[in-house]
């Protein structure tokens, strides 16, 4: 048994949580919201964030850091991207000991162009973990808070660090592979919020299956485009963290960021679809980040471009869909051929 804190007690935080209590660990759970705290110590309940859950009495909730923290082996950070780092500045000064660093949030910074473990780094101080470890792959919070089958994928620059990540999660509901390829998994977690915001944009349009299944492929397409020039392996897309994740983001109304587009194909504005959601679309700052490494690193991605015009440039979807099926004539294989 391992003591693990869990910093950030949203659906992800929540869900995770319990597979962890249910391997038997002393889970600490730190949410910065005193009546969050109450509500799960006392109820055993996450009514706004994972309301179908029942919160096994094992998990402790807190809202001191320093005391969810201390003596912990492992740590596990799954707030939003956009708060990654100031929550990184307040466990620089809770944490004393060295713990093994697990992160499962899914984005890339629009503002310094990092992936979430890049970020983790530049904030915390090295003696604290060996290597971060990143925790990803098609896990939907409302479906593993139900013990239901699930896969994900960990990875880490130090494979041992990775393997004990994989010890404390496993288990007869949730499976737990490793992969070495830290850029390829993070990158596919956070890349493909923009493909699912665009598969829900297509279906409230009322477009059909067909251009679904035309923006998983194509959009897999452009996440491996850039996902290479960034360093990433190929194959990691073709894997749970690609298009295992592409395909449960785009096509299961738990997802948030294919609820969003959904909204925004029917018109309404941005402002108000994120009001309505009430939890974090990470797809939208990604997309952003996405949009401008593309620029950066000289990578076609046309869909991502599209949803870009469309978030912050008010270009009406159905305008955006003609424009990407009027490009210019391609071979399927173009651009791919030299990374396959
Ligand atoms: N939900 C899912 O199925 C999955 C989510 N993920 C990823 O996990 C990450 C977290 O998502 P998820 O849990 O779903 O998000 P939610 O929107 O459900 O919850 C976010 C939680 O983070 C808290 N939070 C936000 N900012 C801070 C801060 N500065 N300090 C402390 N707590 C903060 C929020 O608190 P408050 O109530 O105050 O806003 C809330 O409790 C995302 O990157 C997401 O992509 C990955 C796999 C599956
Ligand atoms: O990452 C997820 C499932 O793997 C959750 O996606 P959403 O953030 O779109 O709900």
């Amino acid at each position: 048994m391992a003591s693990v804190a869990v910093l950030g007690a949203g659906s992800w935080g929540t869900a995770l949580s319990i597979v962890l209590a249910d391997n038997q660990h002393d889970v600490r759970l730190w949410t910065h919201r005193k009546e969050q705290a109450d509500e799960i110590n006392t109820n055993n309940k996450n009514e706004r964030y994972l309301k179908d859950a029942t919160i096994p009495s094992s998990i402790t909730a807190y809202t001191d850091l320093t005391e969810a923290v201390k003596d912990v082996t492992a740590v596990v950070l799954v707030v939003p991207t956009k708060a990654i780092r100031e929550v990184c500045q307040q466990l620089k000064e809770a944490l004393s000991n060295k713990v093994t660093l697990i992160h499962a949030t899914k984005g890339i910074d629009p503002d310094s162009l990092k992936r979430v473990s890049e970020m983790i780094d530049e904030e915390l101080p090295d003696k604290l973990y060996e290597d971060v470890v990143v925790l990803s792959g098609p896990s939907h919070a409302e479906e593993v808070g139900l013990r239901q089958p699930t896969t994900v994928t960990v990875s880490s620059a130090t494979m041992s660090e990775a393997e004990k990540a994989q010890d404390l999660f496993i288990n007869e509901h949730f499976r737990v592979y490793t992969n070495p390829d830290v850029i390829g998994v993070e990158l596919g977690g956070a890349l493909k919020n923009i493909i699912a915001l665009g598969a829900g944009i297509s279906d409230g349009l009322g477009y059909g299956d067909n251009a679904k299944s035309a923006l998983i492929t194509r959009g897999l397409a452009e996440i491996a485009r850039l996902g290479s020039s960034m360093g990433a392996k190929p194959l990691t897309f073709a894997g749970l963290t690609g298009v295992g994740d592409l395909i449960v983001t785009c096509t299961s109304p738990h997802s948030r960021n294919y609820r969003a587009g959904h909204m925004l194909g029917k018109g309404q504005p941005l402002e108000e679809v994120l009001e309505h959601m009430g939890m974090v679309v990470e797809g939208v700052r990604t997309t952003n980040a996405a949009y401008q490494l593309s620029k950066q690193q000289q990578v076609e991605m046309p869909i991502t471009a599209g949803i870009e015009e469309i978030l912050f440039n008010h270009a009406h979807p159905k305008d955006v869909v003609d424009q990407l099926m009027t490009r210019g004539r391609r071979h399927e294989m173009e651009d791919l051929s030299n990374i396959l």
